[in-house]
């Protein structure tokens, strides 16, 4: 397969927290290690020996966060242990500018801060069998405290009530058997790339 590909997509995999996005893309990218460019995030913390700025991640200032954040220049930021770190737009078209579809693996509100932008993307949402089929997941991962499993089963609900509203998304994949659900997605995407 050639390295780079012309016009390549920017696919969007959204989908309640535990339906299996991770495992999901984990396979995808194992299968096609060609196909496929990361974006780079920015980030607040300061550089590690050995780390370039634009290569693992971009490394700015709070300051210029804060700026970036201002200009809705970020599809989704959030803040862990006092750093912040986000995906631009302009890092996703850098992958794309390079030949290499981008996939992003985002939460509903990053979805919507892409339909609101000039990415080009196509929208992918990954199901789960049902709301008890998720919880089950989620204590099986055992990645999660009760009251975080709560959280997340609060917001899957309001991402299917709002994938459920036609147009949204390109294709819905329910995943149910992994075999099955990992088949239509290598299938959906790899036609995208073709
Ligand atoms: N089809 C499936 N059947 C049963 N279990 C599955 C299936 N797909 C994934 N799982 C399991 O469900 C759990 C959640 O999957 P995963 O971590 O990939 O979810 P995620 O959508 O990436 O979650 P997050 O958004 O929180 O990162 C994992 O333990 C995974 O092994």
């Amino acid at each position: 397969m050639a390295s780079t590909i012309s016009n390549p997509p920017v696919i969007v995999l959204s989908g309640p927290s535990g339906t299996g996005k991770s495992t999901l893309l984990k396979r995808l990218f194992a299968d096609h290690p060609e196909s496929f460019g990361f974006s780079v995030s920015h980030t607040t913390r300061g550089p590690r020996a050995g780390e370039t700025d634009g290569v693992e991640y971009h490394f700015v200032t709070p300051e210029k966060f804060q700026e970036l954040v201002a200009e809705n220049a970020f599809i989704e930021h959030a803040t862990f242990a006092g750093r912040s770190y986000g995906t631009s737009i302009a890092a996703v078209k850098d992958v794309t500018k390079q030949g290499r579809a981008c996939i992003l693996d985002i939460e509903m509100e990053g979805v919507k801060q892409v339909k609101n932008s000039d990415l080009n993307a196509k929208f992918v949402f990954v199901q789960p069998p049902s709301v008890e089929e998720l919880e089950k997941r989620l204590r099986g991962r055992g990645t999660e405290t009760e009251e975080a499993i709560q959280k997340r089963l609060s917001a899957a609900i309001k991402e299917l009530d709002f994938a459920a509203i036609p147009g949204t998304h390109d294709k819905i994949i329910i995943n149910d058997d992994l075999e099955r659900a990992y088949k239509e997605l290598d299938d959906y995407i790899m036609g995208l790339l073709a």
